[in-house]
């Protein structure tokens, strides 16, 4: 069977074309063999490539732990550069995924647009208003630093923090992943972001659905749409609209979706 492997800044995929539905998505065990760094492709995530009536193609989302999950917004940009790879869409795609239905697009620079689902209003945390929780079709723990405190995101201790929050019993029992954001002195600026994800259970190079609930949270710290994020793997941006009720509706995430090499397995 042929694999491909995809990169969106960093934050990297196993990719089948499935449309044949030849793979056995059950597996878990093989799955994150697969996805596993030093036995198996290596990998944060894998995808499979499906035919579903009425749409140009179905996502099927797999943690590295082999477990599918909830909505990956980088894996999503580079499934939709893998179905163009592929010929099954052109420039513009309409594809179902785990939390419904997405529209995308292929720019002439190879960046790609995702439209992601609206969202609810961003919730306290915390006992501050430095932690907030927001779910962009996956959970998202987002914690602001405070710059009295940490001066440098580059030095702060994402899987330390990361991991007690996501195993926190507020989060029970399906977890939840958790974004560290430093403010920029400007926020027209990139916003700086690290994430530890969920089933990976690690620090990842990037989290798009993290990054777009980032923006959303910023949004209320002075950032003005289009918000640009910088993750530890490549800059990404967001786009939205506010709702009245406090909500977001026309949220794009826009990046770099990258085929780094295919082979056999
Ligand atoms: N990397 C993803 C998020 C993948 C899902 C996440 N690990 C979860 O289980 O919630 C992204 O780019 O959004």
């Amino acid at each position: 069977m042929q694999f491909h492997k995809y990169q969106g800044t960093g934050n990297d995929f196993v990719i089948i074309d499935d449309r044949a539905q030849q793979f056995d998505h059950t597996d878990h065990a093989r799955i994150a063999a697969l996805c596993h760094r030093r036995f198996g492709v290596g990998a944060d995530g894998l995808m499979l490539l499906r035919t579903r009536e009425g749409y140009d193609f179905e996502m099927v989302y797999f943690n590295a732990d082999g477990r599918p999950s909830t909505m990956c917004g980088n894996g999503g940009r580079c499934l939709v550069a893998f179905a163009k790879y592929l010929g099954v869409i052109k420039n513009d795609a309409h594809f179902l995924a785990v939390d419904g239905p997405h529209e995308a697009r292929v720019e002439t620079d190879g960046t790609v647009r995702l439209k992601m689902i609206d969202v609810a209003p961003a919730q306290l945390a915390g006992v501050g208003e430095d932690d907030v929780f927001l779910h962009t079709g996956s959970p998202h723990h987002i914690h602001f630093l405070d710059p009295e405190e940490h001066h440098s995101l580059a030095e702060f201790d994402v899987y330390g923090h990361g991991h007690s929050i996501r195993y926190d019993q507020a989060y029970d029992p399906a977890g939840v992943n958790v974004n560290f954001v430093q403010v920029p002195a400007d926020p027209g600026h990139p916003w700086p972001v690290r994430t530890y994800e969920r089933g990976v259970e690690d620090e990842t190079l990037s989290c798009g659905t993290g990054v777009t609930a980032v923006a959303l949270a910023a949004s209320a710290r002075g950032a003005s749409s289009p918000v640009q994020l910088q993750a530890a793997g490549g800059l990404l941006e967001v786009s939205f609209d506010h709702r009245p009720d406090g909500g977001f509706e026309n949220v794009w995430l826009s990046g770099p979706a990258v085929r780094v090499f295919g082979g056999e397995i």
